[in-house]
């Protein structure tokens, strides 16, 4: 499988997971952090579920998977354990053209979800293509050892510089070369 990454902005859409387990849990709190609206249907969830939605922050249907029940949806996870369950909201996810990702089955999903290691607005997305999610957990945990926090702030003035780059120099080299030197002395700070 050759993956295409993407940065999908999720804020405000309506994603559903299926499934109220450890892997739907984690699943909720990846989509909360992208500022989704999340709904969780399943006949038991773990005490974190439990939490998110005495605190509004999830909606919770607590009953089984039904046929129908992906309407309205842009995004849906299929997070149960069981795989015939997970194929039956796999086949409605793909009939109403839905984004899709199946936890037990990479080929039964449009999309993966990728390690993410968040430094403010720097998100880095690691991804074995499903080969080794746990290396993929590894490598973050590396990067987030040797990465400083201060790339916080780089990031945060560089985007604080680029509208006034783009009003002081009429053409890009001018503007990569002013980035490059920007980006030279915070790294060398
Ligand atoms: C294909 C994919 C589909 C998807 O979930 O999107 C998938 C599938 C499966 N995962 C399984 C197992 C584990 N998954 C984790 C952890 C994570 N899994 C994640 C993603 C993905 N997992 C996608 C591919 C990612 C890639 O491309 O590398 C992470 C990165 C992100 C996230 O979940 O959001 C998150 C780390 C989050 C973090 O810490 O940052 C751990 C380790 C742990 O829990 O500590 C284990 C146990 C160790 C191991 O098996 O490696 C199993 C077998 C279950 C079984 O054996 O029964 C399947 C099904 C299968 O492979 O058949
Ligand atoms: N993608 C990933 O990162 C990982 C995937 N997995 C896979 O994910 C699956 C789920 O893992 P866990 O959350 O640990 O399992 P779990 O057993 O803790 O949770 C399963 C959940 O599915 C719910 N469920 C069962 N039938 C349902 C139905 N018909 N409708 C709605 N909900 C239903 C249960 O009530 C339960 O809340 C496992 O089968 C495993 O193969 C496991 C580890 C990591």
């Amino acid at each position: 499988m050759a993956y295409y990454p993407i940065m999908l902005d999720l804020s405000n859409k309506k994603c559903l997971i299926v499934g109220g387990g450890s892997v739907a849990e984690r699943k909720a709190n990846d989509l909360l952090k992208a500022e989704a609206c999340v709904t969780i249907i399943s006949p038991k969830v773990t005490e974190g579920i439990e939490n998110l939605y005495r605190e509004r922050r999830v909606d919770l249907k607590l009953r089984e998977y039904q046929q129908g029940d992906l309407e309205g949806y842009f995004l849906v996870i299929a997070a149960t354990d069981v795989p015939e369950v997970n194929e039956e909201i796999y086949a409605e996810a793909c009939d109403r053209g839905i984004l899709i990702n199946t936890v037990d089955q990479k080929e039964r999903s449009m999309f993966i979800s990728p390690a993410v290691l968040r430094k403010g607005d720097l998100i880095i997305a690691i991804s074995t293509s499903g080969k080794s999610p746990l290396l993929a957990r590894k490598i973050k945990q590396f990067l987030d050892d040797v990465i400083s926090d201060d790339i916080v702030n780089i990031v945060y003035k560089l985007g604080d510089i680029r509208d006034d780059a783009k009003a002081r120099f009429d053409n890009i080299e001018d503007r990569i070369r002013y980035y490059e030197d920007v980006i030279k002395k915070y790294i060398r700070e």
